[in-house]
């Protein structure tokens, strides 16, 4: 009788919700969103450019979440970091998926599958690798094999390879021409990860790896953001033919392919010929070929590690400390000044420095806020119907954190357009704002990355104000150039902007060149394989 009665109460309790609940939510009403046209809703107002910055703008008038209409898609955007807090971590069981977007799966194309003897299938791999993943069970596998990988605790074993670039990158900036300095940013951020993912140097520009990721790069600029492309919107565009307007995008991300297939091969391959000759060093790819079982097959490391090398945030992120340098010298020689206490001249900064060197560490987390190497994440999709703060908010939805917006937080920072490391340090020195750690984004997605990410900007950084001067370069009159932020920050990755690095006094110069690199980077460990 007691289980007969439980039932019954199961079955009522199943149909309320089915029948009640989700009817109940549907006729909630959207988060608010600026006027739309019949039929194809926003998309006539969505910006092609500095979509964060307009869309931080329209958040004053339609508040912290936001719905717009494109062509019938429900898109979500999260403007301030409390209420992506309670959606994309809080409930990250429902908001952890990521669109399709047609121009991910033109890029990453396999080639053709025979499934039958008269019938072939494209292979796309949008699925395969991690950013772009649905959630899901190969989802979780590879957070996994990152995190195995990225964790904080194991980062700190690569401290000593990040000290070595960083202290190469020195090297490479002063010797270089101004036209070569974003190039050699760029290859720090790139030598790191191939140390990471595959024991390699990178020694020169020709080397692969940088070809590579520096191709990939340029392509993926030149297609644009996925989500803001033409085929995303239209999709059948795919099918129609070169020549008909709106498919040159189809054709950009196509570009990307033989890019992203070299990423995807050549790594592992590298690595298995090293691991014969008994010569390789230990790396993510090593440690999973030799850890490799039944769960984890060929295809997942490749991907795997494919997915660790289109990282380009520290590039970004180097640059824009570049550019805050040069429009607030002042914190350049306080910092200079606090790292001369602390370091003296006789040696180039460590990470036991780290915790002794406030302005410093300031300096850093600035440069993240003041202008968040990603504006808008990586749009994550919703897998069920929500309901939040009385709104509606539709199954497959693609939800954008707004990271541009939460940077500018009147709530939490003051003056936040304003460049200021100071808001981050104690009373009375400083605002003891808190630090912006919505730059890595959020829940299950947040960046696998960020350990690693935050190690190579900190020690690029000191690295930089210990041994160069940062100054801007004067017309043929001899008037200074001071840089225009607001025409250079117009992406996520700073427009380039004219410089000069040189070193700080011959102390610095004496300690960079002193430093043997070659044979500090050869005395790092090997993988003992036998
Ligand atoms: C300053 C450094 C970095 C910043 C600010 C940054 C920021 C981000 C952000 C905002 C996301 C999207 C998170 C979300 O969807 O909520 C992300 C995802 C990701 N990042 Fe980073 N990143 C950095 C460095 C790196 C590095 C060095 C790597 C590789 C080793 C990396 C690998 C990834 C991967 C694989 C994802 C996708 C995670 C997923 O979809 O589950 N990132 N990152």
């Amino acid at each position: 009788m007691l289980l007969f009665g439980l039932g019954t109460f199961a079955v009522i309790a199943m149909l309320l919700y089915f029948f009640w609940c989700p009817k109940s939510a549907r006729s909630l009403p959207f988060p608010p969103g600026p006027p739309r046209d019949p039929v194809i809703g926003h998309l006539r107002y969505m910006p092609t450019k500095n979509r964060a910055t307009v869309f931080h703008t329209w958040a004053k008038t339609y508040g912290d979440v936001m719905y717009l209409d494109i062509l019938g898609k429900p898109t979500i955007v999260l403007n301030t970091a409390r209420v992506a807090v309670d959606l994309l971590n809080k409930r990250s069981s429902i908001y952890s998926d990521r669109p399709r977007f047609t121009s991910y799966e033109l890029r990453v194309w396999l080639g053709t599958v025979k499934i039958r003897p008269n019938r072939t299938i494209s292979r796309t791999g949008w699925a395969t690798t991690l950013s772009l993943m649905p959630y899901g069970r190969r989802f979780n596998l590879h957070r996994q094999l990152h995190q195995s990988y990225l964790n904080r605790r194991k980062c700190r074993e690569f401290k000593p390879i990040q000290t070595l670039e960083a202290q190469s990158l020195v090297k490479n900036l002063l010797e270089s021409e101004p036209l070569n300095y974003s190039k050699m940013i760029n290859r720090y951020e790139s030598g790191v990860i191939a140390q990471v993912v595959a024991g390699h140097k990178i020694c020169s520009d020709e080397d692969p790896y940088m070809r590579t990721t520096q191709a990939l790069m340029e392509s993926l600029g030149r297609s644009g953001a996925p989500g803001t492309s033409r085929i995303d919107l239209f999709p059948f565009l795919k099918y129609l033919p070169k020549w008909f307007p709106g498919s040159e995008s189809v054709a950009l991300a196509r570009d990307c392919r033989p890019i992203l297939r070299q990423l995807y091969e050549f790594p592992l391959q590298a690595v298995q010929k090293q691991m014969e000759k008994g010569v390789a060093k230990p790396s993510f790819l090593l440690t999973q070929l030799d850890q490799m079982g039944e769960r984890v097959d060929f295809e997942d490391i490749r991907w795997a590690a494919a997915a660790m090398f289109g990282s380009t945030q520290v590039w970004s992120s180097l640059t824009v400390f570049i550019l805050a340098m040069l429009l607030h010298p002042e914190y350049q020689y306080k910092a200079q000044r606090e790292i001369d206490a602390v370091i003296g001249t006789s040696r180039l900064p460590a990470f036991e420095d780290r915790d002794h060197l406030p302005l410093v560490e300031s300096i850093m987390q600035e440069t993240l806020r003041w202008h968040p190497p990603t504006e808008l994440g990586v749009p994550h999709r919703l897998m069920k119907d929500d309901v939040y703060q009385g709104m509606f908010i539709p199954k497959g939805s693609t939800v954008f954190a707004n990271i541009r917006a939460m940077s500018l937080d009147r709530s939490i920072y003051s003056a936040p357009e304003s460049f200021f490391p100071e808001r981050f340090l104690p009373k009375p020195a400083g605002k003891e704002e808190p630090r912006f750690s919505s730059a890595y984004g959020f829940g299950r997605r947040i960046c696998t990355g960020q350990y690693l990410g935050d190690q190579s900007l900190w020690i690029g950084i000191a690295s930089i104000l210990a041994t160069c001067r940062i100054s801007n370069v004067n017309d043929e009159r001899g008037n200074v150039i001071v840089p225009d932020a607001s025409t250079i920050m117009r992406t996520s990755h700073p427009n380039d902007f004219q410089y000069i690095i040189s070193p700080r006094g011959p102390k610095a110069e004496e300690l960079i060149t002193e430093v043997n690199l070659e044979a500090e980077f050869s005395s790092l460990p090997s993988a003992n394989l036998a």
